[in-house]
């Protein structure tokens, strides 16, 4: 594995699913990482992922630079060619040739503008580290992918230990637009697991065809939910009206009333998560989204010891 962007980059997603699973319930410590020095470049907030990248590291007995770019750094130009007397102060592959100058490892977040969606799809800020870094770049959620979350998410699937399990990827309200990343990531790697997929959204929310194509794709929430063995609860803006946010009929938040129509369903988010807008309380406090939090420091630590591993 030269990077960590999307699955397209790993060799065996089964295995190294399988390898998450394996270092949760052994988590040998390998000291790999001595003497090296991984670099978290965030564009955006993030608790989870600065968290349990940086345990992960520390675990592999790496040294971590946080760089909160947006706020602590110098505003970055992302155009070529452009004549820098605005306010952009230094282009972006002068800070990416800097900062992987200091490190081993480089991972960066940057999310969707949800402006323009030819440059959210392009990944023009995750290509540009990939690019212009000496150094393995992992995705620390893209505009398009977030593939640590995903990674994470079929070892928690995988550990429920049912055999082929129903999941349903369901759309949930949200009050502000946010992109598709978090759904395009999760369809794009449950291949790797043996699952019967739904997708469940409102008119207007269909996701980009790259992602959903050849999964069953329904309006009807309630039906898709019928013998479900996972619920993954995620918010997106419209991908065809690009960032919007078109009406929506019925409601969409998951209760206790709509999990009772599932196969004794697992409710599973990224988080961080609205409480009474995607899921009610009732359901957040019965659900494993905090054993799935807790997956994100083995899915890092997988993911970081097999670029140390191929330095
Ligand atoms: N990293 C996991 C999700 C990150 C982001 N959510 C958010 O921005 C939620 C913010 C809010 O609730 O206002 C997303 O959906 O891609
Ligand atoms: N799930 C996730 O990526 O959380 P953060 O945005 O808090 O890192």
């Amino acid at each position: 594995m030269k990077h960590f962007t999307s699955i397209e980059d790993v060799d065996d997603p089964q295995q190294l699913i399988q390898q998450v699973v394996d270092l949760k319930q052994n988590p040998t410590s390998s000291s790999v990482g001595r003497q090296k020095t991984v670099g978290l470049i965030f564009f955006n907030p993030s608790l989870r992922t600065r968290l349990s990248t940086q345990k992960a590291a520390q675990n592999l007995g790496m040294d971590v630079i946080v760089l909160n770019i947006s706020k602590d750094s110098w505003k970055v130009e992302f155009e070529d060619g452009t004549v820098m007397d605005g306010i952009s102060q230094e282009h972006i592959k002068d800070t990416v040739k800097v900062i992987s100058s200091y490190c081993d490892i480089l991972a960066v977040r940057s999310f969707a503008t949800l402006r323009d969606r030819e440059k959210d799809y392009g990944e023009q800020v995750l290509n540009n580290f990939i690019e212009h870094s000496s150094v393995p770049v992992i995705s620390m959620e893209s505009a398009t992918l977030h593939p640590l979350q995903s990674l994470t998410d079929m070892a928690t699937i995988a550990d429920i230990g049912i055999k082929k399990p129903k999941v349903v990827l369901s759309w949930t309200p949200h009050p502000k637009p946010l992109p598709q990343a978090v759904a395009n990531s999760f369809l794009q790697w449950l291949p790797a697991i043996e699952a019967d997929i739904t997708i469940t959204h409102p008119q207007g929310y269909e996701l980009a065809e790259s992602f959903a194509d050849g999964f069953m794709q329904t309006y009807d929430q309630e039906e898709a939910f019928k013998d479900a063995n996972v619920i993954y609860a995620k918010n997106w803006s419209s991908y065809t009206d690009y960032g919007a946010t078109p009406n929506v009929n019925g409601t969409w938040t998951i209760t206790p009333e709509k999990m009772a129509l599932t196969n004794q369903a697992e409710f599973m988010h990224c988080l961080p998560i609205r409480r009474n807008v995607v899921a009610s309380d009732e359901v957040i406090d019965h659900s494993i989204v905090y054993q799935q939090a807790k997956n994100r420091e083995y899915a890092a630590q997988a993911v970081l010891q097999n670029l140390l591993e191929n330095l």
